[in-house]
């Protein structure tokens, strides 16, 4: 877009920005828990966030459900639609709610792409298949769509289906896959008794193939690239009997880490059921854009480099959503995106302000592509520097800490430059959720704790730069590590559904922080319109309200 085209700012005249920058740091997954045995946060010894939550300034904002565009307030939130809400200052309806949609009123049927991918297999004759990940946990996928996408093939009469699976443990149960694939197998049983070839044909864990997000671990992608396309990995009978021998052989692994398989004719010994080959339709049936854009370029992106694809089968691919508005990546997709237009982001480039946006490969597209509204490029180049520090890819449980002490060192090296500073800093510390998804209680307190010790460095800093410090966090996930009580207890790798802490340092302010004037129920949403408050500009009429009194 060109700077005369780009939406403008208002100044608010009731508000001074400060000299340094406005440091806007998100705690990925640090809820404020039930305090119990599971919540790491509350266990964590954290003396910076206890006394940025004791400043006058601090509250709880919701972060789950309809506050930020979920179908209900039974759905968690997720990264997504955190830094989405926190980036647009306004709650758009969300990739799980457009799906459901889309298809209970069957316009995701009538467009034009799902009629080009059923078209495609009546000519070539090879199957359909459909590639996500298998819960129920709504972040990235939904199994009723799945479900809903089988039935219409087979009333589309598509002869031949195959299904690759990842199975989740990550936004549900760690052991939970046997559930949802039960579930799947029995609608396919059943179309099969119709008279359709129906079959799942591969699977494996989320976290060991296909869904690497940020290309933080390539050789993922790959692996799932032999798993889906090529057929090449152990073989069982079914998925059930994969999963089953997979848990015996490795009591250690949840879901999500599962090695890859494939299912194989004649009891499991036979060829491999769903190599994809030329002629074949490939769905992503994800909505979610950051763990699917790597397996999507590798399927349309004809100058890819990242690993050998041959032979690169020619198909015709589309994918759930669009997961990328800029790169037009998938460039066919059977819902059209939710429309986030006008984020802090952008606004802030038309007027002039120089952001920084920086965060570990594990959440470098949670400050970048998430908070523009899920595109990934810079809204204006000359204003906007994003930095990646990279991340380590080993096991998060042994190395808690992460990169966040990096992250901060990187920071405050930026800030420090000479030349025009920065007027607002997008940061995230991915440990609170990365290593609560492990579902280790003592990593994750650890990783909290590592989080308390660079808000110090940020407290002080901002002191230093005359800056303001806002800190929150874009879900829960940290302070509940448990389901259930007692004997039924059971360790919760997903995220909760608990609010976030927000909490306002100004040193210029006599108390420490600004008076806030609170709606019946704050949220992520709320907090655009505060941070361009605090950059001293009036928020657009249709942003959701400032927290400054
Ligand atoms: O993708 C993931 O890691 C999980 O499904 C959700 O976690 P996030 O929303 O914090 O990324
Ligand atoms: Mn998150
Ligand atoms: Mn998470």
């Amino acid at each position: 877009m060109s700077a005369a085209s780009r939406p403008t700012l208002a100044p608010d005249p009731t508000r001074v920005a400060p000299e340094g920058p406005v440091i806007f740091a998100v705690m990925d997954g640090v809820g404020v828990g039930r305090g119990d045995e599971g919540d790491a946060v509350t266990a964590a010894l954290t003396p910076t966030l206890d006394w940025l939550r004791g400043l006058p300034s601090a509250t709880t904002l919701a972060a789950h459900g309809t506050a930020v565009g979920m179908p209900s307030d039974k759905d968690m939130g997720n990264s997504e639609v955190g830094h989405n809400a926190i980036g647009a200052g306004r709650v758009f309806e969300q990739g799980a709610k457009l799906v459901a949609q889309s298809i209970a009123s069957g316009a995701l049927f009538r467009g034009e792409v799902w009629r080009w991918l059923i078209e495609g297999v009546h000519d070539s004759r090879e199957p359909l298949h459909f590639i996500g990940l298998l819960s129920d946990g709504n972040v990235h996928s939904h199994i009723d769509h799945l479900l809903a996408l089988l039935d219409r093939a087979a009333a589309d009469a598509v002869p031949k289906v195959r299904v690759h699976i990842l199975t989740d443990g990550r936004d549900v149960p760690g052991r939970s896959a046997l559930r949802y694939i039960d579930t799947l197998e029995a609608a396919l049983a059943k179309l099969r008794e119709q008279g359709f070839d129906y079959q799942i044909a591969s699977g494996g864990g989320r976290m060991h193939l296909t869904m690497d997000r940020y290309e933080a671990d390539w050789a993922m992608v790959e692996r799932g690239w032999d798993v889906h396309v090529r057929g090449r990995a152990r073989k069982f009978a079914s998925a059930r009997a994969a999963v089953e021998t997979l848990y015996a052989e490795h009591p250690e692994l949840d879901d999500q880490h599962l090695p890859g398989f494939v299912i194989a004719d004649q009891g499991g010994v036979g060829a491999p059921l769903g190599p994809i080959r030329d002629g074949a339709s490939v769905v992503f049936f994800n909505f979610r854009g950051d763990r699917a854009l790597e397996i999507t370029r590798a399927f349309e992106d004809d100058s890819f480099t990242e690993f050998d694809r041959s032979p690169r089968p020619k198909v015709r691919y589309a994918g759930m959503m669009q997961y990328d508005g800029d790169l037009h990546l998938p460039k066919r997709f059977l819902t059209a995106p939710p429309a986030i237009d006008r984020s802090m982001g952008e606004l802030l480039a038309g007027a002039g302000k120089r952001q920084l946006a920086i965060a570990e490969t594990h959440k470098f597209g949670h400050v970048t592509y998430f908070w523009n509204g899920n595109r990934s490029a810079p809204f204006d180049p000359a204003l906007e520097r994003y930095i990646e520090v990279p991340s380590d890819a080993k096991p998060l449980e042994q190395r808690p800490w992460m990169k966040a002490a990096e992250v901060t060192d990187t920071l405050l090296q930026a800030l420090r430059e000479p030349g025009p500073g920065f007027d607002l800093v997008r940061l995230n510390y991915a440990n609170g959720d990365m290593v609560g998804h492990t579902g280790e209680l003592r990593s994750t307190i650890l990783a909290v704790e590592a989080v308390d010790l660079c808000l110090a460095r940020l407290v002080r800093a901002t002191e230093q730069l005359g800056g303001v410090l806002i800190v929150t966090a874009d879900h829960g996930n940290a302070d509940q590590m448990f389901d259930g009580e007692g004997e039924a207890r059971q360790v919760r790798t997903s995220h909760s559904l608990n609010p976030v802490p927000l909490a306002i340092y100004d040193p210029r302010e006599p108390r420490l922080g600004p008076a806030l004037s609170l709606p019946a129920r704050p949220g992520l949403s709320n907090l655009a319109a505060t941070t361009l408050s605090l950059l001293g500009f009036a928020a657009p009429d249709d942003y959701d309200p400032s927290l400054l009194a």
